[in-house]
């Protein structure tokens, strides 16, 4: 079949998946065992660390900031033939995209709650940049970070990523659909009522700022899964102010250093941004918002697996999300390494 990225359909669940054929080649540096509490903040084997080369013999930048760099392997190409099959039981289509890597600051050792609120800033602001260039080609812009061994993560350094894609990817159609049907049966976007509706209840609250807001979310799956959420009116990313992106920085760095504190570790997870899909003007039903999913249940080394009735049936949790909100509510909005110093 095809041999560039390209899309398969599964009748039986209503859903797609990207297959990518050509990224079995890249590198693995993840730290399959325990990862020591603080990396160094240089590692001369480091493929993002500044001055180094990378697995393809590029060298980066010296950067002293957030550096970004064109995926080496990337998941989605952009120059990919048009083709598709209409089987009806081997649907197929191709898509292309772009992949990026955004190295949050030139320090090996320091996750987003070690970062100081100006290089979190930084970090949105790429974020932000990234959307608006990619949004001018591409309908989908998938803004992600996986954190830590135990999700995949292939490189410690702290960093996250960007694949664009020219089809508006499954989780993104399904939350369109839902927002479009909320907002037709009640005239406002779902995610304002519900951050004004969490605000005022304030037992699934993990952090509020002026302008955002994190629960656990009424429905999560994961034991402390959140939701960040805006207060005010915003359907994409590149649509936020000055005073917005601060305040962001502050409730990432807050929202992530509890995470830490929990269990006193780097508290694995991965999270990702949505927004409404670009080249659509109808967006008045979207919220921007940012969804974590971390794997953690009872300690730094025992996590949930979404297994047996989760995957024939439905997902199951025993902690419920108001206890969960309590107990991330109770730390520190300050990481456990940066007190007392
Ligand atoms: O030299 C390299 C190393 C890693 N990478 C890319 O960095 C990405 C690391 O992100 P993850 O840790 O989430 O896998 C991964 O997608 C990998 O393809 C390069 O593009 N070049």
């Amino acid at each position: 079949m095809f041999d560039t990225p390209h899309r398969r359909y599964n009748p039986l669940k209503d859903e797609w998946i990207l297959v990518s054929p050509q990224r079995l080649s890249r590198p693995w540096q993840g730290d399959e065992g325990e990862t020591e509490e603080q990396p160094p903040s240089y590692d001369p084997e480091c493929y993002l660390c500044p001055g180094n080369g990378r697995i393809t013999g590029e060298h980066n930048p010296d950067y002293d900031g957030v550096f970004v760099f064109k995926n080496d392997f990337a998941a989605l190409m952009e120059d990919v033939p048009v083709e598709q099959s209409d089987d009806p039981l081997f649907r197929a289509e191709t898509t292309s995209g772009e992949c990026h890597v955004i190295c949050f600051s030139p320090d090996h050792g320091k996750s987003m709650p070690q970062l100081s609120r100006e290089q979190i800033r930084a970090v949105v602001d790429t974020w932000c940049e990234l959307s608006e260039r990619l949004g001018q080609t591409y309908a989908s812009v998938q803004i992600f970070e996986n954190k830590g061994a135990m999700m995949g993560c292939s490189n410690p350094h702290p960093h996250g990523q960007v694949w664009a894609a020219s089809h508006v990817p499954d989780e993104l159609r399904r939350e369109n659909d839902s927002m479009r049907g909320h907002f037709v049966n009640f005239g406002t976007p779902m995610l304002l009522d519900l951050a004004k509706r969490e605000a005022e209840l304030g037992e699934r609250v993990v952090v509020q700022t002026d302008h955002w807001l994190a629960i656990v979310p009424y429905w999560a799956e994961w034991p402390f899964e959140t939701l960040l959420l805006p207060r005010f009116p915003v359907q994409r990313m590149p649509d936020l102010n000055a005073e917005q992106r601060d305040d962001l920085a502050v409730a990432l760095r807050a929202l992530t250093a509890r995470y830490d504190n929990l269990f006193q570790c780097s508290f694995p997870y991965s999270m990702g941004w949505h927004g409404a899909p670009f080249g659509e003007d109808d967006a008045a039903h979207w919220q921007l918002h940012a969804h974590f999913y971390p794997p953690l249940l009872r300690s730094a080394t025992i996590r949930k697996f979404m297994v047996g009735y989760e995957m024939l049936a439905e997902a199951q949790r025993d902690l419920t999300p108001e206890k969960a909100a309590d107990m991330l509510r109770s730390m520190s909005d300050t990481r456990f390494s940066e007190q007392n110093r």
